[in-house]
């Protein structure tokens, strides 16, 4: 079964691993990187995990009431009963939840992704293989690159100015189309000068 690539934000969303190994660490840098408030419980972590910066971190098993504040659960632990059961729980509480051992406990799962600015791109097996993920992402990073981050941030912000000046969806398409092109091809020549003048061009015609 292939799953659906839902993009949720993250930020501050109360986020509790369970685990304090090297696999819930991976799991922590991904989520920090979406700014999600983790908190880690575990009866012993990883030095790597107890030398990040702004979470939560609670040394010890965990309790049913740890999850009375989750958003979403990681079940990072070593052994899968345990994952087992915090899925359980998590799933008659109706908290989405992650075990890293086993998909059928998962109600998500992780993608493999490239992120420049706010463009990501994110791919998944279905489990069936991590490592093809990965080679994935890979592939992309080329094309998915610092300047198409920069790129879209610029056409992002040219969605208001367009919408109120520009009269009709087709037209702001093409001029979208015009700006793409043209940063595509070299983003430096995008500067506040020529896309005036582009817009100008959209708002007359
Ligand atoms: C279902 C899922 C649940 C989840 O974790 O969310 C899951 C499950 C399992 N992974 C296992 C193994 C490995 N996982 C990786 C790597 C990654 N695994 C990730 C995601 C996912 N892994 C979800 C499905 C993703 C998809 O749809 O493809 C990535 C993409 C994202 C991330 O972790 O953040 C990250 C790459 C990050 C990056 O580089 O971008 C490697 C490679 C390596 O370590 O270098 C190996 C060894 C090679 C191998 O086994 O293939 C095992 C067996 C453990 C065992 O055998 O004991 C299980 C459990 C099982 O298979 O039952
Ligand atoms: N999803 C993925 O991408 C991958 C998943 N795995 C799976 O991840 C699992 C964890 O791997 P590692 O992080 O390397 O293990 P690890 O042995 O480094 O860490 C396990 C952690 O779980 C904690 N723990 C154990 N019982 C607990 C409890 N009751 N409450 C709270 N914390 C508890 C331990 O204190 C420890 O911090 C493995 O069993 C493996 O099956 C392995 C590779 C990739």
């Amino acid at each position: 079964m292939a799953y659906f690539p839902m993009f949720v934000q993250l930020k501050k969303k109360k986020c509790l691993v369970i685990g304090g190994g090297k696999i819930a660490l991976r799991k922590i840098e991904v989520l920090k990187d979406f700014e999600a408030d983790i908190t880690v419980i575990a009866p012993e972590m990883i030095t790597q995990i107890r030398q990040i910066d702004q979470i939560c971190r609670i040394f010890r098993t965990f309790m049913e009431k740890d999850f009375n504040e989750a958003d979403f659960v990681i079940a990072a632990t070593d052994d899968q009963k345990i994952n087992h059961e915090i899925s359980q729980i998590c799933r008659r509480k109706k908290i989405p939840v992650n075990a890293v051992d086993q998909k059928e406990d998962c109600s998500f799962i992780f993608p493999s992704y490239v992120k420049e600015g706010e463009v990501v791109a994110a791919f998944s097996s279905g489990g069936q293989s991590p490592l093809i993920t990965q080679y994935l992402k890979e592939k992309i990073k080329p094309d998915l690159n610092k300047e198409l981050g920069q790129l879209a941030q610029i056409l992002g912000s040219l969605r208001k100015i367009a919408k109120s000046c520009i009269a009709t969806e087709q037209e702001r398409k093409a001029f979208y189309k015009e700006l793409l092109q043209i940063g595509l091809e070299d983003i430096d020549s995008l500067e506040e000068q020529r896309i005036n003048e582009i817009i100008q061009k959209y708002i007359s015609e």
